[in-house]
């Protein structure tokens, strides 16, 4: 891997500082794994993000606007990393500083040990990007697509054709004469899969996905995610997504970004065990018996249950994990059963979605605004 002489890094670097008010562990720890990778160089940390910043200028008599707030993170070898954040939160913009659309106010990254501040024309060669708007031209086919983003990536000859079959393929664009049909009578669920299949093609080590599977049905979008799972040995995938499903299958970690500003980090599921801790209990029972309910979970299962939603005759807590077991959650539903009518009940763990409108709005976001 390349390291690259940075004059600026001593600065960068020194402005680091960890536990910042209010900042989470997390969040706080990646910060310092910045630091320590960017001093040392690292092969295995293939995008480095040092404290990026985005500031828009006021226009039009709107005020300037601070869309990435000093971000820090990293992407391993092989790590699939979803950005995660309500609409308006800076994902876009954090990759659009990454693959080169729009500079940084302050702050840098190395991708591939290369700051992108002054080497983008040698990253452009080992990145691919698909966009959240899909640059496609109307009157090539598929595969002069891929011809073509092939060759800028190096291919050439035999291998180029193999690798353009492989790509249509991967995509389910291939059957037929699907490949050779000019772009312009492709839907829109088949555009963005080409495009997907443009920001892999020629296996860069560092892929950006801005929301792949935005109008994709639910096959095609499986298929997308078995597509990005076989690509990710040997490179650094970015994606954004609003889908908690799409982050839950297929990325190693997610950040969630608020304001600009990244508010939690982690593998899914850790993030699910640290921010998540309770369990979601369901109970529908009848209108008489709403209050009794609510005063039997109180007193059998927790003090601490908190009603989290009440619609209609549903009654939804969230029961602290480390205070109600699971089974005991299935024994006070049968048991209950001689004091309530029981319609319907069920318990699971806390999503990451749950999670996500959790953090959020301690982060200073209404559940409603993300609606
Ligand atoms: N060129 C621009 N000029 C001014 N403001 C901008 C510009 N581009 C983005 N913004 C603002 O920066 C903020 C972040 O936008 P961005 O597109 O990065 O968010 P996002 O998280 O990708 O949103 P979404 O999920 O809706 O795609 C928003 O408030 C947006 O209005």
């Amino acid at each position: 891997m390349l390291m690259e002489a940075d004059g600026q890094q001593g600065t960068e670097l020194g402005s680091v500082s960890v536990g910042i008010d209010g900042e989470d562990e997390d969040v706080a720890a990646e910060r310092r794994t910045v630091g320590r990778v960017s001093e040392t160089g690292d092969s295995e940390h293939v995008i480095i993000v040092r404290g990026l910043r985005k500031v828009f200028p006021s226009t039009g008599g709107y005020p300037k606007k601070v869309a990435v707030k000093d971000l820090y993170m990293t992407v391993r070898k092989g790590e699939v990393f979803g950005l995660l954040g309500p609409n308006g939160a800076g994902k876009t913009t954090a990759v659009n500083m990454l693959v080169g659309y729009t500079t940084p106010t302050s702050g840098s990254a190395l991708v591939g040990g290369l700051n992108i501040r002054k080497s983008m024309h040698l990253i452009y060669d080992m990145m691919g990007v698909c966009p959240q708007q899909n640059l496609l031209w109307d009157t090539l086919t598929a595969a002069e697509h891929l011809e073509f983003y092939g060759r800028l990536k190096g291919l050439s000859g035999d291998g180029l054709k193999t690798a353009v079959v492989a790509a249509l393929k991967s995509v389910r664009l291939f059957g037929g004469d699907t490949g050779k049909k000019l772009v312009k009578a492709y839907s829109g669920g088949m555009r963005r899969r080409l495009s997907v299949a443009i920001s892999l093609i020629g296996d860069p080590s560092v892929a950006y996905l801005d929301e792949p599977s935005t109008g994709l049905d639910i096959a095609a979008r499986r298929n997308l995610w078995n597509t990005v799972k076989r690509a990710r040995e040997g490179k650094a995938i970015i994606l954004t997504t609003h889908s908690m499903q799409e982050a839950e299958v297929l990325c190693d970690r997610v950040g969630f970004i608020v304001n600009g500003s990244l508010v939690a980090i982690g593998n899914p599921r850790s993030l699910i065990s640290r921010h998540g801790g309770y369990l979601i209990f369901t109970l529908t029972t009848t209108k008489a018996c709403i209050n009794t309910a609510k005063e039997q979970v109180s007193q059998k299962l927790t003090r601490n249950a908190r009603l989290a939603y009440e619609v209609s005759r549903t009654l939804i807590f969230e029961l602290p994990t480390a205070e109600v077991k699971i089974s005991e959650v299935f024994f006070f539903a049968e048991n209950v059963k001689s004091q309530i009518q029981v319609i319907d009940w069920a318990v699971t763990s806390a999503t990451l979605e749950q999670v996500f409108m959790k953090v959020v709005a301690k982060a200073g976001i209404t559940a409603e605004a993300l609606h």
